[in-house]
């Protein structure tokens, strides 16, 4: 047991940091080393599984993550951009892999990564799912195959406690439709629509999101011409494939060189 890798997850009691702490704890390829919580939050202190409302874990949640990720081979991260920069650092300054899967980053932000991943492995992906990230290759795939008379729009659904829009997935499968083009999604990007907007500009990728009740997350990308129309779709209905993703990617990253990775590398896609 002591040999198996051990795992600190940051933003513990969150969405996705509780199914992390379940995926981490029922996996017999990793071990709960570390769960980490923002200064202030009424779990630091406390064992993460009673927290939980489960039997206890043996670890207490911490908001000192420096010293939590010391003791852990890779930190799995589904916070907030600017905590993700912060703990980006830390995990570099304590040679585990980070694996991010925080999504609402600027390019900015996303620049601050580079010089962590001189010293340690960074795996990011705007979604952790196999489905996904096998959907991104189709896009591209289709996008290559047909001409600017069919209209690329990605439409995304997700819960009505997303903080960020277009998602991180939406925005991975627009990049991918990009490429398939041959073109920079940033000169494309056709981004929340309101108001006289004039015509659809021929070439545009546009983006709508729907925010809603407890919408795991839902993936249309429509290619629509005159007379026809495809979709390809991703549904998640459980947030475990997310957890599942990331867990792979941590386990990965073990045996990877310090540098810059996103799910593809780790599936082998
Ligand atoms: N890449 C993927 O596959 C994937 C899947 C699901 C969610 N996400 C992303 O993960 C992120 C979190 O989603 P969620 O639904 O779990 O949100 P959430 O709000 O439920 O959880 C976020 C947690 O982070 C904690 N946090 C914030 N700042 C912190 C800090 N400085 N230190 C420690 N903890 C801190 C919060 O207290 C909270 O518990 C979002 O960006 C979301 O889009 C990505
Ligand atoms: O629940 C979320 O938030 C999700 N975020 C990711 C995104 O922005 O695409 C992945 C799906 C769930």
């Amino acid at each position: 047991m002591e040999d198996l890798p051990g795992i600190a997850i940051t933003g513990a009691s969150g969405r996705m940091g509780q199914m992390l702490i379940k995926t981490v704890v029922e996996s017999k390829k990793a071990r709960l080393v570390g769960a980490i919580e923002r200064k202030g939050h009424d779990w630091v202190g406390r064992d993460i599984g009673e927290a939980m409302g489960g039997s206890a874990l043996g670890v207490t949640v911490t908001d000192e993550p420096l010293e939590a990720f010391a003791k852990a081979q890779a930190v799995i991260d589904f916070t907030a951009p600017a905590a993700t920069i912060e703990f980006a650092k830390l995990a570099a300054q304590a040679r585990a892999v980070h694996v991010i899967g925080t999504t609402g980053m600027t390019v900015e932000d996303i620049a601050q990564l580079a010089p962590c991943a001189r010293h340690a492995v960074i795996v990011r992906a705007g979604n952790m799912s196999l489905g996904v990230n096998l959907l991104t290759q189709l896009t591209r795939k289709v996008a290559e195959a047909l001409d600017e008379d069919f209209d690329i729009e990605v439409i995304e659904a997700h819960h009505h406690h997303k903080v960020d829009a277009p998602s991180g997935t939406a925005l991975m499968l627009g990049e991918a439709a990009a490429e398939g083009r041959g073109v920079e999604l940033n000169d494309v990007a056709d981004r929340g629509r309101d108001g006289i907007t004039g015509a659809r500009k021929r070439g545009d990728i546009g983006f709508t999101a729907i925010r809603g009740g407890d919408i795991v997350g839902e993936h249309d990308i429509l290619f629509a011409a005159a007379g026809e129309r495809i979709v390809l779709r991703h549904m998640a209905t459980d947030r475990t494939i997310f957890a599942r993703g990331a867990l792979k990617a941590a386990l990965w990253g073990q045996t990877q060189k310090p540098g810059e990775y996103d799910m593809v590398d780790v599936l082998g896609l």
